[in-house]
């Protein structure tokens, strides 16, 4: 089980501090959507340079265009692109079929997918690298969280790895744990403490662990 740190809340420079911070403690390292809004595909392309020997997740929660958009971040350095699962196949198959020209991989976020399993079936059958069941931000004010949706992908997906993100903290990760994803997600677990290096240090021995 690998553990991957959210940077959502940051401009470029005060990523880089967070991950110098941290950098022992996690497999990937997510370029947040407001990140890629707010500074744009320099900021995957800067991480990556300082940090070559970590993953760099470029959150862009594709919607359309999925070619392209998964071309753009492939060239700024990103190995991992989010497409939505809410897209049309289309979109998904193209930013698949880019990727794989870059050698690069797909995750699906399954934010706001309503029948979540049939879905998930779907979307494994396209040869997706990676299928993440998601409470956002908006759904965690609700106080949602996506431990059922966790269960319910892994009971359809085949082939690709399973993640799971939204609000999890040191104190809700031994449950998360308990329902084997392939990736845990954190952001505000890690990134809102006072002592982000000891809480993912904790986190990854305990992701390390399964
Ligand atoms: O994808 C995210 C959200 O939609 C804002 O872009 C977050 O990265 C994801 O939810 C993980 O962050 P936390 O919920 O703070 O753990």
């Amino acid at each position: 089980m690998e553990l991957q740190l959210a940077l959502d809340l940051v401009d470029i420079p005060g990523a880089k501090q967070l991950v110098a911070e941290v950098a022992e403690h996690i497999d990937i390292v997510e370029i947040g959507t407001p990140v890629v809004i707010n500074e744009g595909l320099r900021a995957v392309k800067e991480i990556k340079e300082a940090f070559p020997n970590l993953r760099v997740l470029a959150d862009l929660k594709i919607m359309d265009a999925g070619g392209y958009e998964v071309m753009k971040a492939s060239e700024a350095g990103a190995d991992i692109i989010t497409v939505l699962g809410v897209s049309d196949d289309s979109t998904i198959k193209g930013a698949i079929a880019e990727a794989r020209k870059h050698g690069k991989k797909i995750m699906v976020d399954m934010i706001n997918v309503k029948d979540i399993e049939d879905r998930a079936r779907e979307i494994d059958a396209f040869g997706v690298d990676y299928i993440c069941v998601h409470s956002g931000y908006d759904h965690q004010a609700d106080g949602k969280n996506s431990f059922e949706e966790l269960a319910a992908i892994k009971r359809v997906v085949k082939q690709a790895q399973t993640a799971i993100a939204g609000g999890i903290k040191l104190d809700t990760l031994p449950e998360v744990i308990g329902a084997k994803p392939d990736l845990v997600i954190v952001g505000g677990g890690i990134t809102g403490q006072a002592d982000k290096k000891s809480t993912a240090a904790e986190m990854k021995r305990l992701v390390s662990g399964v």
